[in-house]
């Protein structure tokens, strides 16, 4: 568990929006006591509050790609990580932290990288070369989010409420398996497995074949420790 905070857009580049930035983010600080960071690009700014589980030594957030115009701040858990960063074998890491494949995934892929991770996780990506953003939550929303927009225009990212119901005209609840993207200026679905439609099953039901899905998952899926969330 990590806290995020986000405020993109909010024509204020400012010392003291900076510093308003900084006491919201504190507000996160019960979910990540290892590291607090904070980049400023314009009058974009991307907070993170770290609990470090995955390379505790240089993990730390926000993440970037190599000429660190792609920056991301993430909570939660990218699964099987190595086997993402071996697509990416043209690409340069900082770090062995889990959250570092999602820069490059993007400057690689494009919006729809997200489809690729597997996981929990709830994430703020920008790119500063035309102050582009995306927000994303996993699938069923395990990793909480919630999102607002300022009079000024701006959208406002939190892992909890108390990070921007002061600051917001209006705010929600980030819906889960969903993408929002500055650039189409709205939310999309990106979580579409096979099983939401509404089609009737046409395989019979098979309790082994659901348990050796289920204890597939647990041996090589996920990332194997025990912390609160
Ligand atoms: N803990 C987190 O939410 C972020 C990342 N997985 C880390 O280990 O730093």
């Amino acid at each position: 568990m990590c806290g995020i905070l986000a405020v993109l857009g909010c024509s204020d580049d400012s010392q003291a929006k900076r510093v308003r930035v900084l006491e919201l983010s504190r507000r996160l600080k019960h979910r990540g006591p290892d590291w607090s960071g904070l980049y400023q690009h314009g009058d974009c700014y991307l907070a993170h509050q770290r609990l470090a589980i995955i390379d505790p030594a240089s993990g730390d957030q926000p993440l970037f790609n190599e000429d660190k115009s792609v920056v991301v701040t993430v909570n939660g858990e990218i699964y099987k990580h190595e086997e993402l960063r071996k697509k990416l074998a043209n690409h340069k890491f900082r770090t062995g932290s889990d959250c570092d494949v999602i820069a490059h995934l993007y400057e690689e892929y494009g919006e729809d990288f997200v489809d690729m991770l597997d996981g929990i996780f709830s994430f703020v990506l920008l790119d500063t070369r035309d102050n582009s953003f995306i927000v994303a939550r996993d699938a069923i929303g395990v990793t909480s989010l919630y999102i607002g927009w300022g009079l000024d225009g701006s959208v406002w990212i939190s892992s909890e409420l108390k990070g921007l119901n002061d600051d917001c005209e209006h705010f929600e609840s980030f819906p889960p398996g969903h993408l929002y993207s500055s650039k189409s200026g709205g939310f999309r679905r990106w979580y579409n497995p096979p099983w939401f439609s509404e089609a009737i099953p046409s395989v019979p039901y098979d309790p082994l074949v659901l348990r050796r899905a289920f204890e597939n998952f647990w041996l090589t899926g996920c990332i194997k420790y025990v912390y609160w969330r």
